[in-house]
């Protein structure tokens, strides 16, 4: 059998405020076992990119990223919350390392083109490269992956936390016996996302899809789920959507199945 992989991917609310990150900082620092943490961070880029004075547009859940938000992006993923995480995993004895896609070629992409509306600096997964970092997942080394990508000519790219968590599980289920956990800061997959009690336990690619045409399931939801679906398709074990608490109760959440 081949070696346990966990991987992590803690989105916006959690990141953005201190005390929630602190619990689930600890919670993934219990995690037994090797472990990759990828973070999101769109809401803190936000933020920043106002403070400078620069409006934010989402189409779809994905950042319209002009020359002046990719520097913002860069700046918060790869700089001000890769860092934070780290130190903090750090500060729990965790041996943690921030890379983004451009270090070590972890994640090649392209600029999406074509699409009707242009989003920019945005790209699309075409290749992940794990064996740099595989050797010290095995040592239980952890990296922290920010969602930036590159694209071989020198351009950083902005790419959705979510596809690069699942990116990275697809790739590293070839080696790792990988499950992959998206935590966010609703239980998991609501019937109604403003009742916490409306946990969905379990959802198959039929059930989403009639969700999705009822509207249950939306937004920022429907790009989280797909990028699960592929990744059990793709040889990813286990997907699991939940919160904080979730992490440390092996069972919660909504887990998702073919
Ligand atoms: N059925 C649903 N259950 C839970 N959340 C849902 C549902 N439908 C839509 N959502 C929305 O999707 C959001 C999660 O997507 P997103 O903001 O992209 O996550 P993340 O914080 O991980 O980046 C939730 O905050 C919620 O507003
Ligand atoms: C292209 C694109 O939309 N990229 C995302 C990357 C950050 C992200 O996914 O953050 P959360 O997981 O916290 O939402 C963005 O800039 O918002």
């Amino acid at each position: 059998m081949d070696q346990q992989l966990t991987i992590v991917k803690v989105g916006g609310k959690v990141l953005e405020n201190r005390e929630t990150l602190s619990v689930f900082l600890d919670d993934f620092t219990a995690l037994p076992g090797a472990k990759i943490l990828v973070h999101g961070g769109g809401r803190s880029a936000t933020t920043m990119a106002q403070r400078l004075g620069l409006e934010t547009r989402m189409v779809e859940g994905r950042r319209i990223t002009d020359a002046g938000m990719l520097e913002v992006v860069t700046m918060v993923y790869g700089g001000l919350v890769n860092k934070n995480v780290v130190a903090g995993l750090q500060a729990r004895g965790v041996n943690a390392f921030g890379v983004t896609g451009a270090d070590f070629n972890l994640i090649k992409a392209h600029k999406r083109t074509g699409a009707e509306i242009d989003y920019g600096f945005v790209g699309d997964v075409d290749e992940v490269n794990p064996e740099s970092l595989a050797g010290l997942v095995k040592q239980e080394i952890v990296p922290v992956v920010a969602p930036l990508t590159h694209d071989g000519s020198g351009n950083l790219l902005n790419t959705n936390a979510d596809t690069i968590a699942s990116s990275l599980a697809v790739s590293f289920a070839q080696s790792f016996d990988t499950s992959l956990v998206y935590c966010f800061e609703k239980p998991g997959v609501l019937i109604n996302p403003e009742d916490d009690n409306t946990l969905i336990p379990y959802l198959n690619r039929e059930l989403f899809d009639m969700y999705r045409e009822e509207g249950i399931i939306a937004e920022g939801m429907v790009p989280k789920l797909e990028n699960g679906f592929n990744s059990l398709a793709n040889g990813v074990l286990e997907v699991v959507i939940t919160n904080i608490e979730g992490l440390s109760i092996p069972g919660r959440g909504t887990t998702l199945g073919e």
